[in-house]
């Protein structure tokens, strides 16, 4: 953030979240350390490992924790002084469960709709549509405490959204999925943006799953700033091909036979089988368009089947790879989730 904290912001603006070195310090740890970035419309991925601060962010952005130092502002409202009012227009999904268990989805979500504001009628059409939109149906008469976990988070959805809020905070909305359940989340988020205009700040430790959703991405470590761009930005091409063939009975391991033919040839590969998702995989730098067709002629003459020749991409969990803040252990964790 610039020097200009009052003068942005509104939807409309470019900045819906700014942050200027904004530190939370509780005795033993240390949760935000002089934290600033901006953050615009549209659907924004806060990650990072368990403990790098997410939840505390999203705590002191909706007024409800000060901060140690620093200040924030959430669609031009200054989080220090005007809590209630940014309650007002953002939703907040927390982290945990923390739903009656007696009472149905309806009730719940036509008490918080009450609670925002809305007179009766508004509030039962209000709930009504934002369950619908969810994908809660039939069952949103049935009590709470009989629900799966991904019902759960649907209700915890709708009520972050019942209100009509010009942004939205998800705290781990994906947690306790299957990889169904986080795919149909995962939508349902897009299209609170896409739908509606609702801009998203949408927290996770599973890096990989963002990268699909979000338009921006931004990563904390241990309270600090990895790195903010737009996911574009993060998952652009590399000029590393990743290369995967068939094994034939005259050549049962072709990938050796492949990588001894090109090393013949003058060209280095890498084992890439370590890779997410790989199977024997080998990697090398392009030199340009001759690369691919030396590569296509090697398999050919070999008799082999391509099953892939492809750039590979940045992965969000790289930063963490060269990221010099992180403590050992949290970079494992981030990156071990990533897969
Ligand atoms: N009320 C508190 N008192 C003391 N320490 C806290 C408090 N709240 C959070 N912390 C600590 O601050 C750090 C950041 O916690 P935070 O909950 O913001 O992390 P997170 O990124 O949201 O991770 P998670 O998803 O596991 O909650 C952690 O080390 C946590 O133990």
């Amino acid at each position: 953030m610039t020097t200009c904290v009052v003068c942005v912001t509104t939807v409309d603006d470019v900045t819906v979240i700014a942050t200027e070195s904004l530190s939370k310090r509780f005795p033993r740890v240390t949760a935000l350390d002089r934290l600033s970035v901006d953050v615009g419309p549209g659907v924004t991925g806060l990650v990072g490992a368990n403990g790098a601060g997410k939840s505390t962010l999203i705590k002191i952005l909706l007024g409800l924790s000060p901060a140690t130092e620093g200040r924030a502002e959430v669609l031009g409202l200054d989080v220090a002084t005007k809590g209630a009012a940014i309650r007002e227009r953002v939703g907040y999904m927390p982290e945990h469960d923390c739903l009656p268990p007696d009472v149905s989805a309806t009730e719940f979500v036509v008490h918080m709709a009450r609670m925002s504001g809305l007179p009766p009628t508004a509030a039962r059409e209000r709930t009504a549509d934002t369950l619908r939109h969810v994908g809660l149906y039939e069952e949103r008469y049935r009590p709470i405490g009989g629900y799966s976990t991904g019902m759960k988070q649907r209700v915890k959805l709708a009520q972050a959204l019942v209100h009509d809020p010009q942004l939205v905070f998800l705290d781990e909305p994906t947690n306790g999925l299957d990889p169904v359940g986080r795919d149909e989340m995962l939508g349902l988020i897009r299209r609170i943006h896409t739908d509606f205009g609702i801009s998203v700040l949408v927290t996770s430790h599973l890096l990989g799953e963002l990268e699909r959703t979000c338009d921006h991405v931004v990563v904390i470590d241990g309270g600090k700033l990895l790195r903010s761009s737009s996911t574009t930005d993060f998952t652009q091409t590399t000029t590393t091909l990743a290369i995967e063939v068939t094994d034939t009975d005259e050549h049962p391991d072709g990938t050796r036979a492949v990588r001894e033919a090109l090393h013949a040839r003058g060209v280095t590969t890498e084992d890439g089988s370590g890779l997410p998702g790989s199977g024997h995989v080998l990697l090398l730098t392009a030199q340009g368009e001759g690369t691919y067709d030396l590569v296509r002629d090697v398999i050919a003459d070999l008799g082999l089947g391509l099953v892939r020749m492809e750039q590979r991409r940045h992965h969000i969990s790289e930063v963490f790879t060269a990221g010099e803040h992180s403590s050992d252990e949290q970079r494992k964790e981030a990156v071990g989730h990533v897969r």
